[in-house]
């Protein structure tokens, strides 16, 4: 099968870095084409980011589907443009926040998030509620870095998420940590090593769902809302996304 993992941001070594945590889980079988948009922001950080991250998105989910991708991974925390893309393709389309939170509340009964700004808080808040983890998220946390601090090697972002962990799992009542951002993918493994307790990656855990759904022949439901787009004109710059 193939999975494209999408990196919604244009940052490239964002890209390498999910791209390798997606390999890294990826059974034999699996092909796994990973990408980031050519259009859009440098990192995702707010309402504004999310939202022009969107059409970047959707066209690379409709270059996968002309390729014939199984399935898919959104790889930024904000799960941007989710049912958009749901809506465009035909196999199973995963947000790492939506596959993290589920893979958590399967191993603990309570889990807390430690995300990167502040400000980008309450966009988790909005998806804990959505996805029906109220009862499972004990807190959100963020370290207050910005997203690309996380590409620097100088950066004390490592130190920071492991400080912030350790609060969580100390002040919250978590038994596990959702790794709250795609450029954290790097970090689940040794995290989990040092503070004893299952810390998820969210690309990886969607990279083994949507495997799963696919060797389930699960595709995206496309009776209701989640039908492909209706046709009609589109114009201006989006032209080349009239759906026919
Ligand atoms: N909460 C976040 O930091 N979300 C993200 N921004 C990005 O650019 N990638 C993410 O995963």
């Amino acid at each position: 099968m193939k999975i494209k993992v999408i990196n919604p941001n244009t940052t490239a070594s964002m890209t390498q870095k999910i791209t390798e945590a997606a390999i890294a889980v990826a059974s034999p079988g699996t092909e796994i084409i990973a990408c980031n948009p050519d259009m859009g922001p440098v990192s995702i950080e707010g309402h504004y980011d999310e939202a022009l991250s969107v059409v970047g998105i959707l066209e690379e989910i409709k270059k996968g589907e002309a390729a014939g991708i199984d399935g898919y991974v959104i790889a930024c925390f904000g799960d941007p443009g989710l049912l958009a893309a749901r809506e465009l393709a035909k196999g199973p389309v995963l947000g790492i926040a939506e596959a993290a939170m589920h893979a958590a509340s399967l191993i603990a009964t309570g889990f807390s998030i430690v995300t990167t700004l502040s400000r980008t808080r309450v966009i988790a808040q909005h998806l804990v509620a959505n996805y029906g983890m109220t009862h499972f998220c004990r807190q959100i946390r963020a370290i207050d870095l910005p997203v690309l601090e996380l590409e620097d090697e100088n950066s004390h972002a490592r130190k920071t998420i492991l400080a912030e962990c350790r609060q969580a799992l100390a002040e919250d009542g978590a038994g596990a940590i959702v790794l709250g951002c795609g450029g954290m993918a790097d970090l689940s493994a040794q995290l989990s090593q040092e503070l004893g307790v299952p810390v998820i990656d969210g690309v990886s855990v969607a990279v083994k769902f949507v495997e799963a759904l696919v060797s389930l022949g699960l595709n995206t439901s496309k009776k209701g809302d989640l039908a492909y787009p209706i046709a009609k004109p589109y114009t201006g710059m989006l032209h080349a996304f009239a759906f026919v």
